[in-house]
């Protein structure tokens, strides 16, 4: 039996008298993907942020299954472990690419830097593994020396999703991935992570508060209220037969959109 990648326990996180999130727990197990819908305000961002060592949470525990050492919680990691692991093992995706990518250097030095965080160190090989990430992103393969400002939003987010995922992490945390951006431009870009999320094999975690995106993406599903899960589940049975009056209210009000 294999354990988690990552149990999340009782994780709670006030901010002064208000509430971020409170006493959300929830395990996500290897290659599968976890979605988590709320409206805005609902604790999503802060909860990702907890749960992928950004943010500390006030009370409750992170356990991640790392590779070498097995299950550690992520606040008990030396700090230089804890850099390294978001480097190599984990992913982050943000909704503004801006906030991923550096934008004053090219298309192919965003996502050779991250190869050479990791340790390499041949120009010729990086280069080539940078190319051949934009063309798996469909970034024409032209563009390597461009920088990201001279980029289109949807092609920024898909070169933000290439840096991110060249050094082969096992977890991907997203948020509103595809934010932002205009609808054809959304649905191209849910195909790409659908085919990348499959063909690598790689856990996520995604937050949204479009659930065309979990319906596309997601395993399972998290709807978070006022900063608490209100209901869990497989994402077709949520969506297809909610219980919770909130969820009920969410699913039906996308319906008459
Ligand atoms: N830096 C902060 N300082 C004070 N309160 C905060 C801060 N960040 C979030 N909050 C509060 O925590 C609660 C949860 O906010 P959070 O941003 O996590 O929700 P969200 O579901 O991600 O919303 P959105 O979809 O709009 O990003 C809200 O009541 C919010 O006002």
């Amino acid at each position: 039996m294999t354990a988690p990648l990552l149990s999340v326990e009782h994780v709670t996180r006030r901010y002064g008298p208000r509430i971020g999130c409170q006493d959300v727990s929830f395990e996500l197990w290897p290659g599968e993907v976890m979605g988590i819908v709320g409206e805005s305000g609902s604790g999503k961002s802060t909860l990702l942020s907890c749960i992928s060592g950004q943010g500390d949470p006030d009370e409750g525990r992170v356990v991640y299954d790392a590779r070498d050492l097995g299950p550690v919680d992520i606040r008990e990691m030396s700090e230089p472990r804890r850099r390294m692991l978001m480097r190599t093992d984990w992913a982050f995706v943000h909704q503004n690419p801006r906030d991923g990518l550096r934008m004053t250097v090219s298309a192919g030095a965003n996502v050779g830097e991250r190869l050479m965080a990791v340790g390499a160190r041949n120009y010729a090989n990086i280069r080539a593994q940078a190319t051949d990430w934009l063309g798996k992103v469909e970034i024409d393969e032209g563009r390597v020396d461009d920088r990201p400002a001279a980029f289109s939003g949807g092609m920024q987010q898909r070169l933000q999703i290439a840096r991110n995922l060249v050094t082969g992490p096992r977890l991907v945390f997203m948020d509103e991935p595809t934010g932002g951006l205009d609808v054809s431009v959304q649905a191209r870009l849910l195909d790409l992570i659908r085919g990348l999320v499959r063909e690598l094999g790689l856990s996520a975690v995604i937050v949204t508060h479009d659930l065309a995106v979990v319906r596309l993406l997601a395993d399972r599903l998290m709807v978070m209220k006022d900063g608490r899960r209100v209901e869990t589940g497989l994402t077709d049975q949520v969506l297809d037969d909610p219980q919770h009056p909130y969820t009920q209210l969410l699913v039906s009000s996308v319906l008459q959109a």
